[in-house]
């Protein structure tokens, strides 16, 4: 009788977890490497399962790929591990047990980074490598991405008669990372040719019930669970699982309740924990019926999610409608305020737009431009544009910032890659980068339709206007522009650019870039001294300051107060060469010196009124 056919006619009970099982033996490296160098291990847990009572055993294989064995070097040995694997389960399975080759799913949070056509290569090669052997069926399990799961098993329908269980896992119940509801995507693995199709990984018991009681039974499939044993603790520097077998055994009835017919472990499962199941359903008899518990509550809260209105007119479209002047003045190195706040009121009394604040800019500590952004908005009226910088968060830090931001109705970011911290006042410490600039952007406009980065629902939609950074002082500004025209496909709303210091410049961005219809702020800066000049030309990525400016700049190398009118008055001939050709200027407050950009704010104000017949101090919007 092959694997289907038993499983018409009762409930098998698969094995258990084989990484945690090594992990636990202290094996910390690559565990399908184990299959040739310590193929005792790899036989003694297949033992250990089957005497606990499996019916089904799985090959030590689940990273067996290309992708997973390049990560140590061994991605030449995909054929001798796969099928050293399907060799010691051969051996141990008797007559009555049967053994699956596994292949587990690539793509985790972030899908895109890894090509399908990659995929599908690495696949392949596993793929012919287990069949070549000879396995009783396939396990494809631990499937985060459909996409990925729909691809491989096309594949591997393609290539085998053999029964071929496919397996997602979920980051919540119910519903896949790219949101679709679960029994959509068990359809159409079952579309696609999978004879048995269910749940692995990352939910216990408690979790995976919670799920399989919204799945229907499959039309002709049959359908599995393998669920971990618990949520992972992690102590003493190690990962270990807290469930045990008593609790698998009081909720096997409720898996067959359910209509699994074949019943496993994933993370964290021992032989016990199978010994358990294997106990509890001694009688096997499936379950035929059942009635299901339709959760589509979720799915409608999403399309549904309730929006917040924006309190402002989004900048994008303020600056498409007319000038519109924003300045940055950032938060303080020390905890004296005092200065930050009268610049912050007297620029606002100025009418500018915004007033937008650096998030640790040149990897150097400042006061949280979070907290200054809410007191200048709560006590003096004025709209803060927060910078977001990659480096000092991870994915969990930034979706909480971000999720606070909103509630605290700041919704004006601007989203960065960062300066690396090894530029800054804490050299070692560490930049995280979880994420570049690009999946910043997607990740905050995904929480505009509701959803987190991992398609949690986020039960409202927030309301983000983002901003992403443009870099002009370099070599090919039209390859900078390409690097524009990406943030665009990820959905940034418009452009703030690095301070340009010549007219030249200005015209050369405005050529390249006239073809956006993504506006534009453009950086303009006022140097304070020749010094000041040479270290930001010299020293500051991204900033490259024209030797005439220079020159005239050093010309007041010992009279400061003239250096900084001069640089006043070079950046008032820019503001005019500027809003010839952009409606947003972008004005950066040097050392706290608002005194600068106040003045600077006026001027532009003034000459913006002039140029576009005064319509921009009329629409001036607090
Ligand atoms: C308006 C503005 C505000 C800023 N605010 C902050 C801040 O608050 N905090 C902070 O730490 N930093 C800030 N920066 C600095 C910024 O993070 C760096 O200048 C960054 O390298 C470029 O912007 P990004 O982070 O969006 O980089 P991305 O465009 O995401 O680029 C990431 C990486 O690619 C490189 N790169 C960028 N453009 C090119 C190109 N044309 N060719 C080849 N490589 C390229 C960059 O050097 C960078 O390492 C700001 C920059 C701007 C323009
Ligand atoms: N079945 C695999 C093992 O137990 C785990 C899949 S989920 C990471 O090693
Ligand atoms: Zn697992």
């Amino acid at each position: 009788m092959n694997l289907l056919e038993k499983l018409s006619k009762e409930i098998l009970i698969a094995d258990g977890a084989m990484g945690t099982l090594l992990y636990s033996y202290g094996t910390d490296s690559c565990f399908e490497e184990l299959n040739l160098s310590h193929p005792e291990q790899i036989q003694a847990i297949h033992q250990a399962y089957i005497e606990a009572g499996a019916d089904v055993i799985q090959t030590n294989t689940y990273a067996a790929n290309y992708l997973k064995l390049q990560r140590y070097g061994i991605e030449d040995s995909v054929k001798e591990i796969n099928s050293a694997a399907v060799r010691h389960a051969k051996q141990v399975a008797g007559a009555n047990t049967f053994v699956v080759g596994t292949i587990g799913g690539n793509r985790g949070i972030k899908p895109e980074s890894i090509p399908i056509e990659d995929i599908k290569r690495s696949f392949r090669e596993q793929l012919d490598c287990l069949l070549l052997e000879g396995v009783d069926g396939l396990l494809l399990e631990t499937f985060y991405d459909l996409e990925e799961l729909e691809t491989v098993l096309t594949i591997a329908r393609k290539e085998t008669k053999l029964p071929i269980i496919a397996q997602v896992s979920l980051q919540e119940p119910g519903v896949l990372q790219n949101r679709t509801p679960i029994n959509d995507a068990l359809i159409r693995l079952e579309e696609l040719g999978a004879n048995v199709v269910g749940l692995n990984c990352r939910l216990g018991p408690y979790h995976m019930l919670l799920t399989l009681e919204q799945i229907k039974l499959p039309q002709q499939a049959f359908l599995s669970a393998y669920p971990n044993a618990s949520l992972p603790a992690y102590t003493d520097g190690k990962f270990h699982y807290v469930g045990d077998a008593d609790y698998f055994r009081s909720s096997a009835e409720s898996f067959r309740d359910q209509g699994v017919r074949l019943l496993g472990g994933c993370c964290g499962t021992t032989p016990d924990h199978i010994k358990a199941f294997a106990a509890a359903l001694k009688d096997r008899t499936p379950v035929t019926n059942k009635v299901v518990k339709f959760k589509q509550k979720e799915i409608v809260m999403k399309e549904k999610a309730p929006k917040a209105k924006p309190e402002y007119e989004p900048l994008q479209d303020i600056v498409k409608r007319r000038p519109s002047i924003i300045v940055e003045l950032d938060p303080p190195r020390k905890l004296n305020t005092k200065k930050f706040f009268e610049g912050a009121k007297a620029l606002k009394q100025a009418g500018i737009d915004a007033l937008t604040m650096a998030d640790n800019s040149l990897a150097t500590v400042r006061i949280s431009n979070e907290s200054l952004g809410y007191l200048v908005k709560k006590e003096l009226g004025v709209r803060p544009l927060i910078h977001i910088a990659c480096r000092d968060r991870n994915l969990i830090g930034l979706q909480s910032h971000l999720m606070g931001l909103f509630t605290l109705g700041m919704n004006d970011v601007l989203a960065i890659t960062g300066d690396p911290a090894r530029v800054g006042d804490f050299p070692g410490a560490s930049s995280v980068y979880d994420v570049s600039s690009f999946e910043l952007i997607q990740m905050i406009k995904q929480m505009n339709q509701g959803l987190s980065f991992s398609g949690k629902d986020l039960g409202e939609k927030t309301v983000f206007s983002v901003a992403a950074a443009f870099n002009p002082n370099v070599r090919s500004v039209e390859k900078a522009v390409k690097r524009l025209e990406k943030k665009i496909s990820y959905g940034a709303d418009y452009f703030i650019s690095q301070p340009v210091f010549s007219e030249e410049k200005l015209l050369e961005v405005y050529e390249n870039t006239k073809h956006l219809d993504t506006p534009i702020y453009i950086g303009l800066m006022p140097l304070t001294s020749s010094k000041n000049a040479e270290f930001l030309h010299n020293e500051v990525p991204g900033i490259k300051i024209a030797d005439s400016i220079r020159e005239q700049m050093f010309a007041y190398n010992n009279d400061p107060e003239q250096a900084a009118r001069e640089g006043i008055e070079i950046t008032k001939q820019l503001i005019d060469a500027a809003l010839d050709l952009f409606n947003g200027i972008y004005l950066i407050t040097p050392f706290l010196r608002y005194e600068l950009t106040l003045e600077l704010a006026h001027y532009a104000k003034e000459r913006a009124g002039i140029l576009r017949g005064n319509s921009y101090v009329e629409t001036t919007i607090y």
